[in-house]
Order: structure tokens, then C-alpha cells, then sequence
């Protein structure tokens, strides 16, 4: 698969969001991070925001859930358009059964792993998963410094998806810039989410694509995906 951009609205301006999502046309999804300021000390947006974004913009919307109780909320989110959602394991109650709601509902399901929670407990929750997203900071803000010391997680979880031989897709999320991201693609990442990376530039969708290419040289010289 080629590498995905999902520019993340966290570094956006709210009060012109449907600008914003124009400003990164091109980009594959756009990346929305719902935070409830108990899950992280930090609050952002909810369930009718997601409706009327989703309703403003072509590109679809990846909405990684920050939030406590995703068993009760995710669902709540597919309805309201997103056709990714993402819940964290250190959130979520009954996983397996909240990503075959999620899927049965129409969108992809994925899960989120903080800084310190390590994939090996999850490995045979993967095949109900179509992405696994390893946070690369601690979630709650945009525009926090990359954190090498993920990167063995991530060669590992990129190793359990082979070995499984699962489709799967692996994000990356926090801090990844023109500087970081060819480290994460070499060590497994196929879809790099982007902050202040993208919106922090005087022209996002260059940008979006410049980080696309970089991403994809990287992966073609990653021993990992040779044969994909
Ligand atoms: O989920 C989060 C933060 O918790 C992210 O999606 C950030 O929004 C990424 O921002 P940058 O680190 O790319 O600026
Ligand atoms: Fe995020």
C-alpha cells in the first residue's frame, strides 16, 4: 500500500474548519482528535462537529478518540460519518467487541496504543483490527517532540503483522515532520498523521505531498516491505 497523510485538524483553525479540510485537499484522510479532558487533560470536539465536518468535505475522516468510554462513544462517531475510528486500549473496556461494532457499522476500526502500552498483550486482537495506531507522543497536544524510543515498537508490531499475514494498517501519530518521518516509515509506519508538520506551512497540500513522497522513498528502501 502507498503511504497515506492524514493531516491533523488539531493544529488547524476551528472557527474556519471547513477551510482548513480544503486547505489539505489531496491529503487521504483527515485526522480528527476528540479529546474529553479526562482521557487526556485536554478537550476538543465532539460527535456533532464530526457530523457537520463530514458533511463539509469529501475527504473522509479519521477520528482518533481520545476520550474515556469508547465502548459508549465510538459507535456514536461512524454515525456521525468518520469512516475510521480509533479508540484506545488503555480506554476501552471489551476491544474486541467495540472494533466488530465498529465494523459492522461500515467503518474501519483501529486501535491506539500510548507511549508506554506495549502491542505484545494485543497481538491476537490484530486480525480484528484494519489499523493499530502507535502514538509517538503522549496524546493530548499537537506539536510535541517526536519520541525515538518508539520506534522499536513499532518494527515489532510491523514483524506481528507479517508474521499474521494481516492487512492491516500501522499510523503513527505525534511529531511527525520531514525530519522524523522516514524513520517511521522504515521502521514499519505506512500511515503518518501530521499536525503542525502540515498546517504550520504556508501551503499544506505541498506539504502533504512532499511528506508522501519522502515517506514512500523511505519505505521502498525498507527491508520490511520488500515484495509489497
Ligand atoms: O493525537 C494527537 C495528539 O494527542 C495528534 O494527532 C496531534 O495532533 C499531532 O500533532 P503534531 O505532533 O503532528 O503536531
Ligand atoms: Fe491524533
Amino acid at each position: 500500500m502507498a503511504a497515506q497523510i492524514n493531516p491533523s485538524i488539531l493544529s488547524a483553525d476551528f472557527a474556519r474548519l471547513a477551510d482548513e479540510a480544503e486547505a489539505v485537499k489531496g491529503a487521504d484522510w483527515l485526522h480528527v482528535d476528540v479529546m474529553d479532558n479526562h482521557f487526556v487533560p485536554n478537550l476538543t470536539l465532539g460527535v456533532p462537529i464530526v457530523e457537520s465536518l463530514s458533511r463539509a468535505t469529501d475527504t473522509p475522516l479519521d477520528c482518533h478518540l481520545m476520550i474515556e468510554d469508547p465502548d459508549r462513544w465510538a459507535p456514536q462517531y461512524v454515525e456521525a460519518g468518520a469512516g475510521s475510528v480509533t479508540f484506545h486500549a488503555e480506554a476501552a473496556a471489551a476491544p474486541v467487541r467495540l472494533a466488530r461494532e465498529i465494523r459492522a457499522k461500515g467503518a474501519r476500526a483501529s486501535m491506539a496504543l500510548k507511549p508506554a502500552t506495549p502491542i505484545e498483550p494485543y497481538e491476537d486482537l490484530l486480525p480484528e483490527l484494519d489499523m493499530l495506531l502507535i502514538m509517538t507522543v503522549e496524546p493530548g497536544f499537537g506539536g510535541q517532540a517526536f519520541l525515538d524510543i518508539m520506534l522499536p515498537k513499532i518494527r515489532r508490531t510491523r514483524e506481528l503483522i507479517s508474521r499474521h499475514g494481516l492487512q492491516m494498517w500501522l499510523q503513527v501519530d505525534g511529531g511527525v515532520s520531514a525530519e522524523t518521518i522516514e524513520r517511521c516509515a522504515e521502521a514499519g509506519a505506512d500511515v503518518f498523521v501530521a499536525g503542525s508538520a502540515v498546517y504550520g506551512t504556508e501551503d499544506p497540500a505541498a506539504t502533504v505531498r512532499a511528506l508522501r513522497a519522502q515517506a514512500e522513498r523511505a519505505t521502498a528502501g525498507a527491508a520490511w516491505a520488500c515484495g509489497h
